[in-house]
């Protein structure tokens, strides 16, 4: 990473849009990529992202824009890949240029899809990405509460101290205040459990579970989370830390969750796809479930909230008598 390094935010939804807003507070020019022509003609036309984050206004004439994600991958030296999980493939299969060399940054919540690994491991093994040129994102932040400047604490998970503190500059406002760690796998594990558990917390609601129940089931999920993240990925750390306990609580507490939004429709009885027409956005649990799922065939933690969720949404088991049946083993 250069001193004065080019920036590239991948992605055109409410998280690339609130990271762009924070960049756009610390550097003069930065480099976005997303994937829709009429939606960068639109942003130059409004001053702002035309379908997430409509409040956040932009100077555009400090933005180069691209449809082509070659064109960012070319002039930058820094990378933010924003985009939803199920998407990062889709995205990367139009890319013909190497991303070696680069320093990637992952703010994406999820795991790969197919592959079952984490975004992190997924550069280093098929892009040729050291581990020290990769960071991901963690710590409980809405966008939403971004755009409003209201006072958010992102941890940056980086192998490499210097570089991390040289991210953590990137990212610091008089709103943001950012924690540097070494833990980038158990920030990779926990973004995408606590969006399961923020579904679970939001089919209990929807089936009209009360807030006692809701702090029994995430009292059990973060000892849930706790004993999968110490099997699959054992170091030492605090799990009580905001980006741990603290994603876990935001998510499935704070009234902007998607994934607690898409639960709730679950318990209401909505199906799958219309409670994700509904939302017009990504609510990542549904595919971390499956990922997590399928990665813990292998290490066979006890998971009943996860294996609960799994159920509902890929077996079509009836959601009321899952949760009464999970009901009956919480403690
Ligand atoms: N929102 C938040 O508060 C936070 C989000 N994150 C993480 O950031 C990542 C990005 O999520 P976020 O910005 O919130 O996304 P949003 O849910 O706000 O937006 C959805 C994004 O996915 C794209 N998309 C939808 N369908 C497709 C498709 N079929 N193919 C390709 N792209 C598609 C959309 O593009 P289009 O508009 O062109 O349809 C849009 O850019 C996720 O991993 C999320 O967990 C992390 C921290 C906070
Ligand atoms: O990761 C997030 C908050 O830290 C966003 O959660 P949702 O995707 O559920 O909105």
């Amino acid at each position: 990473m250069n001193n004065a390094c080019e920036i590239g935010i991948l992605g055109g939804g409410s998280w690339a849009t609130a990271i762009s807003k924070i960049i756009s507070d610390n550097c003069l020019n930065f480099h976005w990529y997303m994937r829709r022509i009429e939606q960068i003609e639109e942003f130059k036309a409004l001053k702002h992202n035309p379908f997430y984050l409509p409040n956040v206004k932009f100077d555009i004439e400090r933005i180069s824009f691209h449809s082509n994600i070659n064109e960012v991958v070319e002039k930058c030296d820094i990378l933010f890949f924003v985009v939803p999980s199920p998407f990062l493939k889709q995205h990367l299969q139009t890319l013909y240029l190497p991303l070696k060399g680069k320093f990637i940054v992952s703010a994406i919540k999820g795991i790969v899809p197919d592959e079952n690994i984490l975004v992190s491991d997924f550069f280093i093994k098929n892009y040729d990405v050291s581990v020290d040129s990769i960071a991901m994102l963690g710590g409980p932040c809405h966008a939403e509460e971004v755009s409003l400047e209201r006072l958010s604490y992102i941890t940056v998970g980086c192998d490499n101290e210097e570089y991390g503190q040289r991210l953590a500059k990137l990212f610091t406002t008089n709103y943001v205040k950012v924690i540097v760690s070494k833990d980038i796998s158990g920030i990779g594990y926990v973004s995408t459990l606590k969006n399961v558990y923020a579904i679970a917390a939001g089919i209990c609601q929807g089936l009209k579970y009360g807030d006692n129940f809701r702090a029994v089931l995430i009292s059990n999920s973060m000892m849930e989370l706790e004993h999968f993240v110490k099997i699959v990925s054992p170091m030492s750390r605090n799990l009580y830390d905001s980006a741990y306990l603290g994603d876990l609580l935001v998510t499935a507490y704070s009234r902007f969750s998607r994934n607690q939004l898409f639960g709730i429709m679950i318990g209401k009885g909505y199906s799958i796809v219309a409670a994700q027409m509904g939302m017009g956005m990504v609510a990542e649990g549904y595919f971390g479930v499956k990922c997590i799922k399928e990665i813990n065939n292998t290490y066979r933690v006890d998971m009943p909230i996860l294996d609960a969720v799994y159920s509902v949404l890929y077996e079509k088991k009836p959601v009321r008598s899952v949760v009464q049946k999970l009901s009956r083993i919480l403690g």
